[in-house]
């Protein structure tokens, strides 16, 4: 257990992370079948994502709701899915890092997951 302090122990948050969704039940196919995911494209910028959020590197440039709306149209993304993917983040968290910035990291992430499930579920409404 250590803090999480740099954007190596992001690195090692991140790819422990999808390591657990790509073999997940419940979430898995979104990264596998329903999108194509390029890994060598997609990890470097969940690092900066974290990075940006919880070191205010502002490395990340981008539009992270932007991207789950076609996503979201090929596979309804509902909340069943967004508790999983809490729920995996939480563990992988819990079981590498602790201190401030992992607690923030677990804070962050419920309030992006919250907005980004009733987005997600407007847009569905509103097709
Ligand atoms: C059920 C939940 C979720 C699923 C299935 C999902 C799935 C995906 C997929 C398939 C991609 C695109 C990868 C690619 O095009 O190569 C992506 C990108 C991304 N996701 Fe999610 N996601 C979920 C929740 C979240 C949450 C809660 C966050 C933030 C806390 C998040 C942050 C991001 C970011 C930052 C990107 C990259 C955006 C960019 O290209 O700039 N995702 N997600």
């Amino acid at each position: 257990m250590k803090k999480l302090e740099s954007r190596e122990d992001i690195e090692l948050l991140v790819n422990s992370f999808y390591e657990k969704v790509v073999q997940d039940e419940t979430i898995g196919f979104f990264f596998k079948d329903i999108i194509k995911v390029d890994w060598d494209k997609h990890l470097p910028k969940m690092y900066s994502f974290w990075e940006t959020i919880l070191f205010g590197q502002m490395s990340y440039k981008g539009n992270p709701m932007a991207v789950h709306f076609p996503i979201n149209e090929l596979q309804a993304m509902e909340k069943k899915h967004f508790d999983q993917w809490l729920s995996l983040w939480k563990k992988t968290i819990e079981e590498n890092f602790f201190g401030e910035s992992a607690d923030m990291a677990i804070y962050k992430s419920e309030n992006i997951a919250k907005l980004m499930s009733y987005k997600m579920e407007m847009a569905r409404k509103l097709n």
